[in-house]
């Protein structure tokens, strides 16, 4: 573990928050460590993608505190903030007029020290090696997606923040950056916090929230959370289901079992 290892903590403690005065999230309280790799789950609309805003410093709690090493993210000026914690939006901007490598390149601006990995790691990690000289443009959607996360990795910093990173990757890219992700956190103490739709994915991290209507209804090891009951709960769905529930779930145990 490094030794900057209480700098990759994040904490949401007692976090409440509301886009408008119905309420939405009512304090949530969870952290994740150095090295951990957390996921958020539960259906279109549960709050997965505020929780990361809310993580990035990107909305401000009602109440409560999200903090990073300690400090509310807040707090943080903007350049340190960023060599804390990198973003990975749902939506990403693919219309931009830069070269692949100039895009990942630009991840680096915010950083001070050694990099976490050079524009050309990740373009390798993420197999882009051969588009760093094409425009944006070019790429297909899950190439797009790719160089976005490779931006991110170059960024160097201790929690990483993903809304959806698997989303339109091929099943062999989902695979890649599940491990490339592992291996970061495991060998930086990176704090990794991703939101994700697919259960076989969401069952090979180390830990789970699942949310519905902006509250954790289940915390804890994948195959705690993953019960066929939990997820019927949470995406109210009928024990037809079950089955497909458990074909996923199996996938991703079986990938896990996988050689490297
Ligand atoms: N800027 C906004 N203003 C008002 N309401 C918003 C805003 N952004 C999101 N919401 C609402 O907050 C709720 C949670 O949205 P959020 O994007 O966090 O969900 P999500 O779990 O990430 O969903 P998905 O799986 O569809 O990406 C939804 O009901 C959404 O309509």
């Amino acid at each position: 573990m490094p030794e900057d290892a209480a700098m990759t903590t994040l904490e949401f403690a007692n976090v409440s928050f509301s886009y408008n005065p119905h309420g939405f999230m009512e304090q949530l309280s969870f952290a994740v460590a150095g090295g951990e790799l957390v996921g958020l789950m539960g259906p279109n609309g549960a709050g997965k993608s505020t929780i990361l805003k809310l993580a990035a410093g990107l909305l401000s709690p009602q109440q409560g505190e999200v903090l990073v090493g300690k400090r509310a993210i807040r707090s943080y000026g903007g350049n340190e903030r960023a060599q804390l914690v990198a973003y990975l939006p749902q939506t990403l901007d693919t219309q931009v007029p830069f070269r692949v490598a100039e895009l990942v390149g630009m991840g680096a601006y915010p950083r001070s020290g050694e990099a976490a990995l050079t524009v050309g790691e990740a373009l390798h990690l993420t197999g882009l090696g051969g588009k760093a000289t094409a425009f944006l443009t070019e790429l297909s959607g899950g190439e797009q997606r790719r160089a976005y996360i490779a931006m991110t990795l170059v960024q160097g910093a201790r929690v990483l923040l993903l809304d959806e990173p698997l989303a339109s990757l091929d099943i062999r890219y989902q695979f890649d950056l599940y491990r490339l992700l592992k291996d970061i956190a495991r060998d930086k103490g990176v704090s990794v916090c991703l939101s994700l739709h697919d259960i076989g994915m969401g069952a090979l991290l180390d830990r789970l929230l699942l949310l519905k209507r902006g509250r954790v209804v289940a915390e804890g090891d994948p195959g705690s959370v993953l019960t066929d009951e939990m997820v019927r709960d949470a995406f109210d769905l009928d024990d037809a289901a079950d089955s497909y529930t458990a074909a996923h779930r199996a996938v991703g145990l079986a990938l896990e079992r996988q050689p490297r």
